[in-house]
């Protein structure tokens, strides 16, 4: 489902380009549960902004379900996010002030979904992961596992079959990171790839393989890898 061939990506810093990412070739199958972690700063973020769509590799291929999405422009890029990606981030990323329902309806206005349609789909998605009893409410009013809820039933619905999870359970308690990732774990029995970026190895335990990345590249399993890489 994601090939990743000899990706680089740098960045100006003054009239200096310093490389990120050196050469990544990574390969994720559909259906996975990866976990992706790494010391601060070593590219962890860059990478996934890169498997998701929202950044461009400076050099390399990379390959979206046998696409070639490494040279599309923005608007390529956000259709390709809008059909195949759902998004989750450690600060959950609501718009204050719209309800959980509203917030949940977003991925379907940018894809153009009637507003009837919209609801059913957004009720059905809250009803998943158990929230339709708060569809009315403004994130303020949530807590942040419920906040957390709320932008996996914006992830999943759109029925993405790729879900990227960067920190998800950073700004939650223990007990609450368990259950969210309970839920993902749901939804990759039900065949959704998942790939979670995270520092904590309670949470890397739910994914099925481990990608160490450290100084931009990415560790090979006789460096201490869980799981597979090709
Ligand atoms: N847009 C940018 N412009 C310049 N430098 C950047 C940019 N984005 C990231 N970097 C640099 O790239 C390096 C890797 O950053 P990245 O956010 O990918 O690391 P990370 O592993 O996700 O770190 P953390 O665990 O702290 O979130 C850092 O040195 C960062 O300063």
């Amino acid at each position: 489902m994601i090939r990743l061939e000899s990706i680089t990506r740098s960045f100006l810093l003054g009239k200096e380009s310093v490389p990120v990412l050196n050469g990544i070739d990574l390969k994720i199958h559909e259906g996975e549960f990866a976990a992706i972690m790494g010391p601060s700063g070593s590219g962890k973020s860059t990478l996934m902004n890169i498997i998701g769509c929202l950044d461009k590799p400076t050099e390399g291929e990379y390959y979206l379900g046998g696409e070639n999405v490494s040279h599309y422009n923005d608007k390529e890029l956000a259709r390709v996010r809008n059909q195949s990606i759902g998004f989750v981030f450690q600060q959950f990323h609501l718009l204050p002030r719209l309800s959980a329902l509203k917030n949940v309806e977003l991925p379907m206005i940018y894809a153009g979904i009637s507003k009837k349609e919209r609801q059913a789909r957004a009720e059905e998605a809250l009803i998943k992961v158990g929230l339709i009893d708060r569809m009315n409410h403004l994130p303020n009013a949530l807590s942040g596992g419920q906040k957390q809820r709320v932008a996996i039933a914006r992830a999943i619905v759109n029925t993405p079959k790729l879900i990227l999870a960067d920190e998800p359970t950073g700004a939650l308690d223990s007990k609450t990171s368990k259950d969210i990732m309970e839920q993902f774990k749901e939804l990759n029995e039900e065949g959704v790839t998942i790939i979670v970026v995270t520092h904590e190895s309670e949470v890397a335990e739910y994914a099925n393989r481990t990608i160490m990345v450290r100084d931009g590249r990415i560790l090979s399993p006789s460096e201490g890898v869980r799981g597979q890489i090709e």
